[in-house]
Parts: C-alpha cells; structure tokens; sequence
C-alpha cells in the first residue's frame, strides 16, 4: 500500500508560524516526542494490567539516538503502535487540528492578542518540525496481525503513507534534521535538554546506552515510604552543593485537582540561592518550568522543590494564567499547607522552631504581608523576640508587657530596637524602666510593624529612641521641673546656640536626675517617613519632598548639668552645652568628623581644667 494525500487544513504555511512561534525555546521538541513515547508505552502496560493486551511486554525503554552525518535524531519506543489508520487519524487529523486552529485563531488575532494564544495548543508531535525539516514515522500496532507503516512529512501540507515491514512493536520518530538547527546533532547538547526535561519521566529513557532518568521520583511515592534521609537526599540532587534544607512538606492531592510535590524550606545563605535553586514545575513528571511565578504565591517562591500536576495549563501564557481557576485553587492550596506545616512544627516542637526561627521568620512575615489569609493562620506562631532573646508569640507578647507598657489612654506600646548595638543608650533606659524591648531588625520588619500595628487592637509601636524616656510611654505622672519657666528659657537659649543646627530642636524637658544631661530623639512618625521615602517610598510619599533629618534635643531641666550651664559666664556655659550634646550625638552613633575631633579636644582640655 502506498498513499499519498494532503494534510486536511486550509492553510499553506502553518509550519513557518509553528516554527517561529510555537515554542520560544526550539529544544522542547524532544521533550514532546518523547513523553508522546513515554505515553504510548504507559498506555500498553495499563492494556497489560487490564487483560487487553496478552503479549510479553518484554524491554520497555525509550530509546534517543542521534547520527551526525545522517543528520538524523530517533526516538523509538515500544509501546502500543499505531496502524496507518490510527496515524491518519491521531497525526493528520488530531494532531494536526491543535495546529490549525492555533494558526486560524492566530491570523485573526491583532498583535497583542497573538501572544496570548501561542502556546495555548499543545502542538506536541508537530514541533518536531522546529528543527527538522523532514520527518518520519515507522511504527507497528500492538495489534495482532497489523502491518507496519512508515509515514513521510517534509513541513509542507503533504505527507505519504505505506506500509513497512518493521517488525517490532512500537514506534521511531526520525527526524531529519534542518540546517539551522545543526545544535541538536550535538550529543551534549541532547544529554543536557534530557537532563533538563526528562530526569524523572516515569519510563527509562536510554541516551548512548545509559539511562538518564529516575523513573520513580520520590514526590510520587507516599510519604510514609520515605525516610528523613530520602528528603534530604533528593533535595541534593535537585541544588548540588547546598546547605541541606531546614524542613519540608510533602503535598499530595487529588481532589478538586490533581497536585504532588515536595516544597523545601532553604537555609538560606545569601540571595542568589533564591534566584538560582527554582521550584520546578513538573506535568506527569516531565519538566516543564522552573518559572513559576504565578502558579505558586509569590511569598512561597522562597521555597525550593518540586510542583508536579497535569492540572495546570502549561502552555498558557502568563497574564491567561493568572486568570485560571485550578492555578487559583492550587495557590491557596499550596498556602494552606505551608500555613498547616509550620503551625504543626510550632506546636510540636517550640524550641525546635525557635532555632529555626532565624531562618524561617523572614519567609513567615512576607507571607502574613502578602496573603491575609496567611496571616490569620500564622499570627497564632509568628514570632517574637526581645533583647534578652526570648522568644513570644503575638499573645503572649501582649500579655507579657501590658502591665507595664500601657499608656494613659490605654494603648499598648511595644518599644523596638532595629540596633541595640547603636541604640544601647535607649534600650538600657527602657530595661532600666522595667519595660521590654523587642529585637526588630530584620528587613522586612518595619512593614511587619505596620501591619501589626492595623491588625491588633490598642497596640502602638515605638523604637527605644523615639523620645526621652518619659514621654516614650506617656503616662499621667509627670516630673516637676526644678527650673523656672524663665531658666527654662533661658536654657533653651543657650543650647540652641552652643548646637547652632536648624535641623535640632531644641526643647527643655523635666527628665528625672539620673536620666541623661541631654537626650538627641527622632520621633517615630517622622522616622517612619524617612524610612519609606528610602525604600523607594510608594504611596503619596513623594508629596513630602526630600524629608530632612529632624531630631529632637531633649534638655533634661533636673540634671545637674543644666544648673552649671545657668550658672557660669557665657563662654564656658557654651562649652559645657556643646559637650552635653556632644556626648548625646555620641550615645546615639551620630558623632563624626570635625564635631568629633573638636569633641575629642575639648575633653582632654576639660580633663585638665
Ligand atoms: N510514539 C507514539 N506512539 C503512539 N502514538 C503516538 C506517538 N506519538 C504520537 N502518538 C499519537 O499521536 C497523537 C498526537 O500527538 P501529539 O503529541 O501531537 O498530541 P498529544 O500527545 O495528544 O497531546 P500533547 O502533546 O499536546 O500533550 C497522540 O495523542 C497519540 O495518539
């Protein structure tokens, strides 16, 4: 039998537009052809397990080979075949319609719009044509007493169809390689796109008679298979050279959609481990991306591992992605069990979890930022710490200082240090008071502390050196000043010279007697700002122009050093004030440069007075 006809589709030049833009990347050929090999052959042993296919299954590797000077790649399976009727049907017919509709609704499209649909069609066997410009197909049905058939196609709409005399079942696509695509007869080059695509297929594929793959990954096994040690182990052959990984969670779900998996939360080191160990997407254990962006919340891209699940579009492009329902459904999924995990370790093991807080906090409250409905699971164990390094809990923390650290209008005031190394002044003042100062320091925390502040109730946030000590937590007791109103005055006067910087604001406070002669604040709100406008400052932050840096230079009236300021001549009352706000600038890490030397100075002068 020889037949020769024509592709049934209304178009003459469906290849050029399936070659240019199919697929950006022309290597995913092999990854279709061979899952289609990989398909063929699950279907026989399925038909084998069912009763409907009685032969031996015998060897049922997928084999890749490639011929340089034949310009020739192969892939052969040995799985169910097809007869020239099924190629007909299944390689002109079907697989051919994904193709023409992908090129009819293309023609129609505006520019836009067409990048929307590329990749929309699976167009499997026919991007074998991206690198080749001759193709065929010799295959043999599973199916007693059928001929073998050998199928041609150049790219154009035509193909032949005879019958052939292979005598093994199964099927080799050979493809002739096109001169612009000399890449792929390269065998390296193959090795690495099997690597790359087919490391876990479930059916071994042999490249220059080895294996390449791992038919049986161990996201597809049941937890309760696996030891600690396979974990940790699969997740080196994933990111070789790696820190091991500090937990994991094993995913697997059938229903309203199909997902497994392995998420690993990284120790991580530094930031490129981010961008350089992906979470890879797997369909039915063939790669297909390590882009996962939007099927995985973009807060849990800090994890590594392995998605698998035949659910998601996978030749969608981003924005239709984003829109699709299983993708939605396999983010809150994904959430939720993320969520679950770490609420299950907190509980399980709380010192355990406090060891590892270091690690995972970050992760945690970008995660209570990002997704409300994370925070409500995750503010029961996000965690605390303060400058003795303990550890609270949200509730517990309140409950902890509320004794102590309730304003006089009720409201909670939790004192942070972002640098208790630079701040010491302040947090010993607050120790010293018997309020608690917690360890916020973190990147993300000044955004945490915004976010806590929204969602707990009467709870304000201050760092230790917002304000003197006193007025941190405004209570309803106040110091009697031993100043006049009119000293008052004139101490104000008389720092405001000596300081001589618009930026410093000058105000006479009645500070206890042991608290500092002079204390340098920046209000929080304004601190708050400056920070934002920093960070690039979103919002409305712009309106404010370029913030200067505005302190606040608290006098403190009781302290002794204000009685001598009064009370020498002109010259060295100026020279005292000077050197208490020096020392201020000092306590706070600000003093530097010629104010610092000229410090220096004037004591080793006073030293000697
Ligand atoms: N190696 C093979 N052995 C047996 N049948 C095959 C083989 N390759 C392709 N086919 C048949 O040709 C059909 C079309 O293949 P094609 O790769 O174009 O699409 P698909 O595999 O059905 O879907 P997709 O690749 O888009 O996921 C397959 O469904 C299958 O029936």
């Amino acid at each position: 039998m020889q037949e020769k006809g024509s592709i049934s589709i209304h178009t003459e030049n469906i290849f050029p537009i399936i070659k240019k833009f199919l697929y950006s990347d022309h290597e995913i050929f092999l990854r279709e052809l061979v899952s289609n090999a990989v398909d063929a052959t699950q279907k026989l042993k399925s038909l084998g397990q069912l009763g409907e296919f009685k032969g031996e299954l015998g060897e049922l590797k997928v084999k890749v080979s490639v011929d340089k000077e034949a310009r020739t790649i192969t892939i052969s399976d040995r799985g169910l075949g097809m007869t020239a009727e099924e190629i007909k049907k299944y390689i002109n017919q079907i697989a051919f319609s994904g193709a023409t509709e992908f090129v009819e609704q293309y023609k129609e499209k505006d520019t836009a719009a067409k990048d929307q649909i590329i990749g929309q069609f699976g167009l499997g066997f026919y991007s074998a044509f991206m690198v080749a410009d001759n193709v065929e197909i010799f295959s043999k049905s599973y199916k007693d007493d059928t001929e073998g058939a050998h199928w041609t196609c150049d790219g154009s709409t035509e193909f032949s169809l005879e019958t052939t005399d292979k005598a093994d079942r199964g099927t080799d696509v050979v493809l002739h390689v096109a001169a612009d695509s000399d890449e792929f007869l390269e065998a390296a080059r193959l090795r690495t796109i099997l690597t790359k695509y087919c490391k876990f297929l479930p059916i071994e594929i042999e490249f220059e008679g080895e294996v390449i793959n791992q038919t049986q990954p161990i996201w597809a096994k049941q937890p309760a298979e696996l030891t600690d040690e396979d974990y940790t182990k699969f997740y080196q052959e994933l990111y070789p050279f790696s820190e091991p990984p500090l937990f994991w969670i094993h995913l697997n779900v059938d229903y309203p959609f199909n997902l497994t998996g392995i998420l690993y939360f990284p120790k991580v080191k530094d930031e490129l481990q981010f961008s350089r160990n992906k979470i890879q997407l797997y369909s039915r254990q063939v790669f297909i991306t390590d882009e996962v962006k939007d099927v995985v919340p973009e807060f849990l891209m800090l994890l590594h591992g392995v998605i698998d699940s035949p659910d998601i579009p996978l030749n969608v492009s981003r924005s239709f992605l984003q829109a699709d329902a299983a993708v939605k459904k396999i983010n809150t999924y994904i959430t939720k069990k993320v969520a679950d995990k770490l609420a299950e370790l907190y509980r399980k093991d709380r010192t355990g979890f406090e060891e590892k807080w270091s690690d995972i906090g970050l992760f945690v409250k970008y995660g209570m930022l990002s997704d409300d409905k994370f925070y409500d699971k995750a503010k029961d164990f996000v965690l605390l710490q303060n400058t003795a390094g303990k550890f609270f809990t949200l509730s517990e923390y309140q409950e902890f200082v509320q004794a102590n650290q309730k304003d006089k209008n009720e409201q909670t005031v939790v004192l942070y240090t972002t640098d208790a190394e630079t701040q010491h002044s302040f947090v010993q003042a607050a120790l010293d008071r018997g309020y608690d100062v917690l360890k916020l320091d973190a990147v993300l925390d000044s955004h945490f502390i915004g976010q806590l502040e929204q969602k707990l109730e009467k709870v304000t946030f201050k760092r230790v050196d917002a304000d003197t000590i006193g007025k941190l937590i405004e209570k309803d007791e106040t110091i009697e000043s031993v100043l006049s109103t009119e000293d008052k005055t004139k101490l104000q006067e008389l720092f405001t010279k000596a300081i001589s910087n618009p930026s410093m604001n000058v105000q006479v406070e009645a500070l206890s007697p042991q608290d500092a002669p002079v204390i340098i604040t920046v209000p929080e709100f304004m601190r708050r700002m400056k920070d934002m406008q920093r960070a690039g400052g979103g919002g409305g932050m712009q309106m404010f122009g370029s913030l200067p840096d505005t302190y606040t230079v608290s006098v403190n009236a009781n302290h002794p050093v204000a009685q001598r300021v009064l009370s020498t001549d002109d010259e060295a009352s100026q020279k005292l004030a000077r050197q208490a706000f020096d020392l201020a600038l000092l306590a706070q890490g600000l003093l530097k440069g010629e104010a610092l030397t000229a410090f220096v100075k004037r004591s080793a002068d006073l030293l000697t007075a």
